[in-house]
């Protein structure tokens, strides 16, 4: 078996080495895991994941320290994450209870209807490396909830966080058999999503990867599949008189978490009589922004990207949209030799001819002017994702056009285009999901809706259609 290591971007020391994991080793003993943890009263898998909630809670600050260090994201950015993964037991409780209840539904004189739901079995969960604990942990929580074992592969470059939230399961009393941790790589995913042991596959990651599965289960519709992917999400700016509130707005959306979030904001599409002045407001502020080690002081507004390959692959983008027409405003340097960090690069793409649809999953905004309105939802529309759109303007009219014609699984009115809540659908169109939105609604995919329809005593009588006897 290959060895795997787990890189602290920021320093390139190593965090953690391990190898990899047997596929149908932890498939079967989820299977054996599963009726067991099925059987339980709903009351029991509540109070189990509670008790996952205050473990998380008393290990907080080394939780946060090792998701720093892992991803490179600042401190105080790893801290909310935990924070997340926390709250995520008691919405996710919510979601059960509001999404799939046990209901009474009407029926005939002398018989019963409910409807109630049940947990697929065994289900598989891949997880990305920008948020490693709190995304996987929003499918495995409520899957759990709802009655499934667990096989969960964390990405291959945050195994050290996968290990330690599969640690908070186990301490808590979740049965070690219900939530595996399978170590890997992308050939790990492969074979566990293709391993027959699996009732569906719960992913967030690339819309590559995604689409690479959604044909993986063509033939197999009888397993559940729930795809949460990238995104090349617009923000448009229109008609507002505080442009660097907007600026803020925009900055904020396109750079936090050195914009490797799926819904962090890529194109930047402004009214043409405010992109100058709203340029130099973003400019002013871009200029003062710490790019720098999660645990500095004092703290950074963003860590480095994930590793090497990716800022490279990320100076190779930007370069790219340079020779195809694009005009710089702040080039995408690197400041620390060697290491991954990126300064916040703008790029004006007004006058490019061909705009490739592709994530940039880093700090890069591309800026398009239009004079109109119209011409602008058009513009931000003109991609195969559809994750999240954000208007930044004064005007509700202009708000309802937008929310009416934009196609985005989050619209968002004079709010950033990410930080999505928890207590609400979190999905896209397109390319960035297969309508099955996670958060909230995680539970629809957790559980399958069952009908019941029940009567004491067997009473029956053909009423027509009946020769005399
Ligand atoms: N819509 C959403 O909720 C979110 C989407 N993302 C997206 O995730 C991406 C960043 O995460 P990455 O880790 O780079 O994604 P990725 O697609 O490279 O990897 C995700 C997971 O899939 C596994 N994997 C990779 N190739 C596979 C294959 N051929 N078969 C089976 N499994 C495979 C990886 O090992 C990892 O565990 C971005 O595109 C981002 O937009 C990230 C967070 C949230
Ligand atoms: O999944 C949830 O509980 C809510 C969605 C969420 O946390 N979204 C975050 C991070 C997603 C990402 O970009 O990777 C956000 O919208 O910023």
């Amino acid at each position: 078996m290959p060895e795997l290591i787990s890189e602290e971007p920021a320093t390139g020391a190593i965090l953690w080495r391990g190898r990899a994991g047997d596929v149908d080793a932890e498939v079967a003993t989820a299977r054996a895991g599963w009726a067991g943890w099925a059987a339980r009263p709903l009351a029991f898998r509540v109070e189990t994941l509670r008790r996952f909630a205050n473990v998380v809670r008393q290990r907080h600050e080394a939780f946060a320290d090792l998701i720093a260090r892992e991803t490179g994201k600042p401190l105080w950015e790893a801290r909310s994450e935990v924070d997340s993964v926390v709250a995520k037991v008691d919405i996710s409780v919510t979601a059960y209870a509001d999404r799939t209840a046990q209901r009474r539904l009407d029926s005939p004189m002398g018989s019963r209807m409910a409807l109630r739901h049940k947990p697929h079995g065994v289900l598989a969960v891949l997880g990305p490396y920008n948020f490693p604990a709190h995304l996987p942990n929003g499918h495995i929580v409520p899957a759990l909830l709802a009655g499934n074992a667990v096989v969960f592969k964390p990405s291959e470059k945050t195994l050290a966080t996968g290990a330690f939230l599969v640690e908070c399961f186990h301490a808590a009393g979740v049965p070690e058999a219900c939530v595996r941790l399978l170590i890997g790589g992308p050939a790990e995913g492969k074979a566990l999503a293709s391993h027959r042991g699996i009732d569906g596959l719960l992913f967030t990651g690339s819309s590559r990867t995604g689409l690479a599965l959604n044909r993986l289960f063509a033939d197999r519709p009888e397993k559940i599949l729930a795809l949460e992917m990238g995104g090349n999400n617009p923000i448009v700016v229109w008609d507002t008189p505080d442009l660097h509130t907007a600026a803020v707005l925009v900055i904020q959306s396109a750079f936090t978490s050195a914009g490797q979030r799926c819904t962090a904001a890529r194109r930047l599409i402004v009214q043409e009589r405010l992109a100058d002045p709203l340029i130099e407001a973003m400019d002013a502020v871009m200029r003062r922004l710490i790019v720098g080690e999660p645990h500095a002081d004092p703290a950074p507004f963003m860590g480095p990207v994930i590793d090497n390959e990716t800022a490279e692959l990320l100076t190779e983008s930007f370069l790219a949209l340079m020779m195809g027409g694009g005009r710089p405003i702040r080039h995408l340097e690197r400041p620390v030799e060697g290491r991954p960090f990126l300064l916040p690069a703008m790029i004006d793409v007004t006058d490019m001819a061909e705009r490739p649809d592709v994530e940039l999953f880093g700090p890069i905004l591309q800026i398009t002017r239009r004079e109109d309105f119209d011409d602008a939802i058009e513009e931000a529309n003109a991609t195969r994702y559809g994750l999240s759109a954000s208007l930044v303007s004064q005007t509700p009219a202009l708000y309802d056009r937008f929310w009416a014609n934009v196609r985005a699984g989050i619209v968002n009115w004079n709010r950033p285009t990410n930080g999505a809540s928890s207590k609400a659908p979190f999905g896209g169109v397109g390319w960035s999901g297969n309508h099955r939105p996670g958060a909230y609604y995680a539970a629809d995919y957790c559980a399958f809706p069952v009908v019941s329809n029940e009567a004491d005593a067997a009473r029956a009588s053909i009423g027509i259609g009946l020769r005399e006897a």
